[in-house]
């Protein structure tokens, strides 16, 4: 798989083929905490989709080089675009709410990986994995406020992340919240000891993944949010039906009932691949 070079800077998003069906997206910046920029966010934009539309990659990660996870939006070009007209900055900062719908909604499993920091827009970009995996010292802010800025764009996902109540603290108050706090908020699923712990934890999960349909999963993550914060009226009731039937009528469906029920493991991945 091709590195995603957009300009002759140092390469800040890299693709990493790390097992079969497996791709990581790193976020490649150490000296300047990971943080990301317009050009970056663009990068990060190319490496997803192109990881969504291929068809040897069923599960993603999303980690980053050195002892931070990241320091979110880099503060450089936030402030280089408060010079500009808030049309300018509009469509700038829509660059940045695409990447988390994006991310949010990729059709594979996405799991992240966070040590050190990950403060501001790094929390939205956790936020949008579907498994959050942290070292023990890990840390979180949504230090916006700070800056005297708001993390706007990041919100949706982080308010359905942590909860409200979290978010009108931590939104307003800017504190640091550890790896144990942001598990116990829902941010993040499992807090493992150090970066070696947490890299053998995802090992460990992605053999369960891998154990699962591709299809199915991204079934079950469209299940999710054509379900959450709905009524449970006749209208999910009836989709909830159809969504079913088509599964149990399409080929995952089949091969996986097929396959318990004679004994054997399902082959959900052509040998091709
Ligand atoms: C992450 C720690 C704790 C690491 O703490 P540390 O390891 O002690 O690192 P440091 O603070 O010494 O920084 C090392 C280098 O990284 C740079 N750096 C560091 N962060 C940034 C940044 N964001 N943008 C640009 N550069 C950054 C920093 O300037 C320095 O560069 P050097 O002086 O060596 O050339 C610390 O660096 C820190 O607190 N950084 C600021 C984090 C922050 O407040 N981020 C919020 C960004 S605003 C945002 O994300 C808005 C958004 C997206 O939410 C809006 C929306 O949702 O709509």
């Amino acid at each position: 798989m091709e590195d995603i070079a957009m300009t002759d800077q140092e390469l800040a998003v890299r693709l990493n083929h790390r097992a079969k069906g497996v791709t990581e997206v790193v976020l490649n910046r150490p000296d300047k905490r990971n943080a990301f920029d317009d050009v970056i966010i663009q990068q990060l934009i190319k490496a997803l989709e192109q990881v969504d539309a291929d068809n040897n990659t069923h599960v993603v990660i999303l980690r980053s080089e050195g002892k931070h996870f990241s320091a979110g939006a880099d503060l450089g070009w936030m402030r280089r675009m408060a010079d500009n007209s808030r049309q300018e900055n509009l469509d700038d900062s829509r660059q940045l709410a695409r990447l988390m719908n994006v991310l949010n909604h990729l059709s594979k499993p996405v799991i992240g990986l966070v040590q050190g920091a990950a403060f501001g827009g790094a929390v939205g970009l956790a936020a949008c994995c579907d498994i959050v995996l942290a070292t023990e010292k890990a840390s979180f802010c949504l230090s916006e406020v700070k800056l005297g800025l708001i993390p706007a764009v990041i919100s949706p996902y982080v308010v359905r992340a942590i909860g409200e109540r979290q978010a009108r603290r931590y939104f307003i108050s800017a504190e640091v919240f550890t790896a144990r706090q942001a598990e116990h908020f829902g941010l993040v699923h499992e807090v493992c000891e150090d970066e070696s712990a947490m890299e053998r934890r995802c090992d460990e999960l992605l053999l369960q993944l891998a154990l699962n349909g591709p299809e199915a999963m991204k079934a079950a993550k469209d299940l999710v949010f054509a379900v959450s914060h709905k009524v449970i009226g006749q209208d999910v009731i009836d989709d909830t039906a159809q969504r079913i039937a088509d599964i149990r009528v399409g080929e995952e469906g089949q091969e996986g009932l097929n396959a318990f029920l004679n004994k054997r493991r399902a082959n959900w991945i052509p040998e091709s691949n």
